[in-house]
């Protein structure tokens, strides 16, 4: 081994450079380079790489930088939790002049599930408008994207799943790495260093290096001494997997300690999915009584506080569900597509509602001086019967208030596109006036002059026409 490698972390020294090097992951490969060639004219402008740990979304993105000559711009999800943070990449990224003289850029962000919408500061909503902004085509990996604060991004990214490795594709890559650093491996080391990492080449090749660095030769007897057994997290889908493929109360309830999910999450995850798994229709009962039970238990918990009795729901989530499959139990091992639990989205869109409905009740606190109770109580619904019936008062409305085109969105319902539409126009026409500055008065009566507006039968008429000559009228008048 030339020297100056030693110490070299293994995973750097034998990173892929090309995309030959990439093993397995054929279909993953060809979506993200069909993808980047039709750059910027594809539906999304970002992608979404996910996958478990260590099967090579980082790996890809590199090779396909280092091979088709892009600079690659590289953060992972320490770097750019800030707004500030994610806004510096920008800059980076529309720069002209590339520091290595290469044109083309990517915009890498690692690990994005590392951010948490709540404490990190506007980062998912930074990296949004970055991916609705950019000028570069942004590529983010995840591990688990569908965890609740990555909705944002699943929605603005086109997404592509990268395979868990086999432990063939695994043999290969270390039996390679073997061959280079000239060690004698034992077959069966190997298999046992494979078999602890779980799909996770990351992990394998780290485990080999501990193992056969300095050695001259990788042995079973030291990879068992080295290398104690790991613990690794079961993502939502393999958790379900294994509570339903469960043969034992005691192999259901072990899943716990291996999932990524809490337990009100796997409740969510199991109710979506047991008619899936079990199609027998007593089966099938059987598993939800057992849920419903379990419910009842982490109902109580809330109440008393008294969390002993958190054994029993788990219980009877795992072992009793795993085992309720009585009448077919092939079905325990039939693989299935399993879903997305809809409460989880439903709850989350919830949220953004209220959370939008609180922002316009705001905004309306202050500029009518009321509460924001009242605006909430009395004067949103009024303002949702103006934009639904008559969108050109809406219009001008929302440009009085300075309402966002979200919070229109939701005042409108289903002449949103209407008055959208008519905001847009004023907005332009308003900016296009030579006045620097308008006067409220003088704002009303322009808008009253140059709207064009749709009545609520959505026909065409010249909006606010003569009474505008007056100029008296205030933007807020809801009077026909
Ligand atoms: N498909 C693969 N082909 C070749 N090498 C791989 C592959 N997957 C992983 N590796 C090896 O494992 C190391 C880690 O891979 P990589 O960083 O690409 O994983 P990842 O999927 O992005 O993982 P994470 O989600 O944890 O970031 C790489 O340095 C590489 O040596």
């Amino acid at each position: 081994m030339s020297s100056q490698y030693r110490n070299i972390p293994w995973i750097i020294k034998y990173r892929p450079k090309t995309l030959s090097d990439i093993v397995n992951q054929d279909e993953a490969k060809n979506k993200v380079l069909e993808w980047l060639k039709k750059w910027p004219n594809v539906q999304r402008k970002a992608l979404l790489l996910y996958g478990p740990p260590g099967c090579g979304k980082t790996s890809l993105v590199e090779a396909i930088a280092n091979e088709f000559k892009y600079e690659l711009i590289e953060m992972n999800a320490s770097d750019f939790r800030r707004r500030s943070d994610i806004e510096r990449i920008a800059i980076r990224a529309s720069s002209m002049q590339s520091i290595f003289g290469k044109t083309r850029k990517i915009i890498l962000l690692d690990e994005v599930d590392g951010i948490s919408a709540k404490e990190d500061e506007g980062g998912i909503e930074a990296i949004k408008q970055l991916v609705e902004k950019t000028s570069v085509p942004v590529i983010m990996t995840a591990n688990n994207p569908y965890d609740p604060s990555l909705r944002v991004l699943r929605e603005i990214a086109e997404m592509v799943q990268f395979k868990k490795l086999s432990k063939s594709d695994m043999r290969m890559v270390l039996n390679k790495i073997c061959r280079a650093e000239n060690l004698r491996c034992d077959e069966e080391a190997i298999d046992y260093i494979i078999e602890r990492a779980e799909g996770d080449l990351r992990a394998a090749i780290n485990d080999l290096q501990a193992v056969g660095e300095g050695f001259g030769e990788v042995t079973l007897d030291r990879a068992k001494i080295l290398l104690r057994p790991r613990d690794k997290e079961k993502d939502p889908f393999e958790t379900l997997r294994a509570i339903f493929s469960s043969n034992y109360a005691w192999q259901a309830r072990a899943v716990t300690n291996q999932t990524q999910l809490d337990h009100e999450q796997l409740k969510l995850w199991l109710e979506e999915n047991i008619p899936i798994q079990y199609t027998d229709i007593e089966d099938m009962a059987r598993a939800f009584d057992m849920l419903s039970k379990a419910d009842v238990y982490l109902g109580r918990i809330v109440r008393t506080g008294d969390w002993d009795l958190l054994v029993y729901a788990i219980d009877l989530m795992t072992a009793g569900i795993a085992l309720s499959a009585k009448n077919n139990v092939k079905d325990k091992y039939r693989w299935n597509k399993y879903n997305f639990p809809r409460r989880i989205q439903l709850m989350s869109k919830l949220k953004d509602v209220r959370d939008l409905r609180d922002d316009i009740a705001k905004l309306l606190a202050t500029t009518l001086h009321i509460s924001s109770a009242t605006a909430i109580n009395d004067v949103i619904p009024f303002l949702r019967a103006i934009f639904q019936v008559s969108p050109g008062y809406g219009a001008k409305i929302a440009l009085g208030l300075g309402l966002s085109e979200k919070m229109i969105e939701f005042l409108a319902g289903a002449s949103k596109s209407d008055v959208l539409q008519m905001y847009r126009e004023l907005k332009k026409l308003l900016k296009a006036s030579s006045e620097t500055t308008i006067s409220s008065q003088s704002k009303t009566e322009f808008l009253g002059k140059s709207v064009s507006q749709k009545d609520s039968g959505g026909k065409e008429k010249k909006s606010e026409d003569r009474k505008s000559k007056t100029g008296t009228r205030d933007l807020l008048s809801f009077k026909k």
